[in-house]
């Protein structure tokens, strides 16, 4: 089974060629460390790719799109039917993460695991594992076996972009209802109170917010997700979306592909991922901070510090997509920056 395989093949990252890339970070021109983060990137991409020297080829933004049921209880400010409208409008090139992708030289790829609609459209990859989940706050989300069929989907795509020459990965979602079971599958895996998870997603009245609370709270009461077993939790209370990008961060892993983080949902897809494999966290990188609360969290309970705060909260994955110039100055600095060999000063060594 491709879930089993992928989770297998999860190995460690290549600590030569990190320290090599420490050797020459520690070589450029520039005093012990001064590029902060940056050379942390160069580090971590240098463990991934097992390249001393990496270079960003081809950066894509895999968007998983599907509906979710729980969206009858009136949790987000939007019809269901704005998901299949904005999932073709990726393909007319119109959105947010189009423009942000173009901006950043990448591409996209577009995923249908589970929208409610036939899309029937060309650019739109269909991988449906069925039209939406059901409402949680009335039963499970959907079966075990259906979360694992997601989970494959990004599996597949990873691996089907990897023989494409794509290097680096970033998550972006689109799914009506999203930010209610990112909610609910962080609030029990992390074990904060549903309360602190949960935002207003893409815009809700302070009244429709508490609705939104108590729907959650009784999602996971009816459903009993078991905290200990992260694909219970992801099928109970989660969604096909963020069972996708579970598999894009599980696939990405396996197949040695450094992977960004967007916002929220993607933040709760790579929760999952590090529940289920703790390794995978290592060829995972953060890349905004959403304005979603539960976003932090996330981040706190993971051991990972977004690179920007822009209180964004649109998700597609244009944040990862804006951390992708971030990755291209720090590999431009890394590669084109002088060493100390070229250049007519000492070595900088810290003072004791
Ligand atoms: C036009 C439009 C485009 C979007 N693109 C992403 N989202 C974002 O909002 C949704 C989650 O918010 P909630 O949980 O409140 O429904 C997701 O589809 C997410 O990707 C959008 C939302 C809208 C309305
Ligand atoms: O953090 C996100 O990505 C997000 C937040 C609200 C709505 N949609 C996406």
């Amino acid at each position: 089974m491709l879930f089993d395989t992928t989770i297998n093949s999860i190995k460690g990252l290549d600590n030569e060629a990190m320290e090599k890339a420490q050797e020459r970070l520690d070589n450029l021109t520039k005093p012990l460390g001064s590029l902060g983060r940056l050379e942390w990137i160069i580090k971590k991409l240098a463990g991934i790719t097992g390249e001393v020297i990496p270079s960003l080829r081809k950066k894509t933004v895999v968007i998983m799109c599907a509906d979710n049921g729980v969206v009858e209880e009136g949790v987000s400010s939007c019809p269901k039917s704005v998901t299949s409208t904005v999932t073709r409008n990726f393909t007319r090139g119109i959105t947010g993460i189009n423009v942000f992708t173009k901006h950043a030289g990448a591409d996209i790829v577009v995923v249908d695991v589970g929208v409610d609609d036939e899309i029937n459209c060309d650019g739109v990859i269909n991988r449906k594992v069925k039209m939406g989940t059901d409402n949680m706050a009335k039963g499970p989300a959907m079966s075990r076996k259906e979360a694992i069929k997601a989970m494959e989907v990004g599996m597949e795509i990873v691996e089907e972009l990897k023989l494409k020459g794509v290097n680096l990965l970033g998550t972006g979602e689109m799914g009506i209802g999203n930010t209610t079971t990112s909610a609910a599958v962080s609030a029990v895996l992390t074990g904060n109170p549903v309360e602190i998870m949960v935002g207003k997603g893409s815009g809700l009245t302070n009244e429709a917010l508490l609705n939104k609370i108590s729907v959650i709270k009784h999602a996971i009461e009816l459903n009993k997700p078991d905290p200990k077993d992260p694909i219970d939790v992801l099928a109970k209370v989660g969604g096909l979306d963020i069972a996708g990008l579970t598999g894009c961060f599980l696939g990405a892993a396996a197949n040695r592909i450094p992977i960004l983080i967007d916002g929220f949902i993607s933040a709760a897809a790579a929760l999952v991922a590090i529940n289920i494999k703790p390794e995978a966290k290592d060829y995972i990188f953060p890349s905004h901070g959403s304005a979603e609360p539960g976003s932090k969290k996330i981040m706190e309970n993971i051991g990972m510090e977004p690179m920007l705060n822009l209180e964004m909260r649109l998700g597609e994955g244009t944040g990862a997509a804006l951390a992708f110039h971030i990755f291209d100055m720090a590999v431009t600095a890394y590669t084109k920056m002088g060493t100390f060999n070229d250049a007519t000063i000492e070595k900088y060594h810290p003072l004791e």
